[in-house]
């Protein structure tokens, strides 16, 4: 079994009556990201802020590198950067005064420090505004920073909540290469979001939170395979015979559509062009185009929250 640097086992939170985080057992594995996806009041931040020690569990256990965040919150945010969703800085400072305040804190010696910090403004961009106020930032400005500030310490984790929340597309599309270049350091990534586009483009895995429940977990064909049935939709454009019925056969094949043009739509359960271009073949039509749509975050989210309408 792969290594889990988050684990947690029956974990509950509640306020008053309000159930916030209903019996989750999460495992979020070393070196993924990790995407927390679900509506509003789901349960997401509140299952942040019990990993990060910042809010007991009502029941369950957390571990996070092994750490119980709950005893040891101190030794757990030496490791794991938090980028809340609103991050806090101090105005009236520069960038490289914030910088320099969080190493501080953090206790990292003065001239390590500034070596690091030199290292992450350059990183996000950052170093010809470093010494500009950060009431002057943009909040795309504000974001890089705080993912500056998380990688100072050079953390084991790095928990992002709504990482990209109110940045235009340009900035939200270079904060999620940031993102994802964290990976390629070894950095494990647990993030929320609403941004199903976003999200499916640089998460490994997602877990879908409902009232407070994680009721769906796995990859994004994963979920769209439970959810969707033929997850992947394969277009085929052929002439010949009629191919629906040879089509239709062929094994992982949920449904077959045909469009007058001559263009066929298959709803499968995995990828399986070279199995329909070869029934193209052996049935007597001649293979005009062949392509693949990969199964949408947003079709599994729809469908899967459509249904639960229905149900209640
Ligand atoms: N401090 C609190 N006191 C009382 N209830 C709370 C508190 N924090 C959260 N809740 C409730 O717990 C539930 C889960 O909230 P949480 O903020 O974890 O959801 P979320 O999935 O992060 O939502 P969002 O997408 O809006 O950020 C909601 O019903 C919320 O009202």
């Amino acid at each position: 079994m792969k290594e889990a640097v988050i684990e947690t086992q029956g974990l509950t939170k509640r306020y008053g009556r309000v159930v916030a985080v209903d019996n989750l057992n999460l495992r979020v594995h070393a070196g993924e990201v990790y995407g927390l996806l679900g509506p509003n009041g789901s349960g997401k931040t509140t299952t942040i802020l019990m990993l990060l020690g910042l809010t007991e569990p009502t029941r369950g256990t957390v571990r996070v590198l092994g750490l119980d965040p709950a005893r040891e919150p101190l030794e757990v945010k030496r490791r794991v950067g938090y980028l809340p969703d609103s991050v806090g800085f101090y105005v009236e400072l520069t960038a490289r005064e914030n910088l320099m305040y969080t190493a501080k804190l953090n206790g990292i010696p003065r001239a390590e420090a500034q070596q690091r910090i030199e290292e992450v403004l350059e990183r996000m961009g950052l170093a010809a505004v470093a010494d500009r106020p950060v009431a002057a930032f943009s909040r795309g400005m504000r974001q890089r920073l705080g993912l500056a500030d998380v990688l100072l310490k050079r953390p084991q984790i790095a928990i992002l909540d709504e990482p990209t929340l109110g940045l235009d597309p340009e900035a939200a599309h270079q904060f999620l290469d940031l993102i994802a270049s964290l990976k390629h350091e070894g950095i494990t990534v647990l993030l929320s979001s609403h941004l199903l586009h976003q999200v499916q483009a640089i998460c490994d895995r997602v877990g879908l939170f409902h009232q407070g429940r994680l009721v769906l977990e796995g990859t994004v064909p994963e979920l769209a395979q439970r959810v969707l049935g033929g997850a992947w939709r394969i277009h085929l454009h052929a002439e010949g015979p009629n191919l629906e019925p040879h089509l239709a056969q062929l094994p992982g094949v949920v449904r077959v559509q045909r469009a007058s043009n001559g263009v066929y739509t298959l709803e499968a359960e995995h990828d399986l062009r070279p199995e329909a271009a070869e029934r193209v073949v052996q049935a007597g039509g001649r293979l005009l185009e062949l392509s693949i749509e990969e199964p949408s975050l947003d079709e599994v989210y729809t469908r899967y929250f459509q249904e639960v309408r229905h149900e209640a």
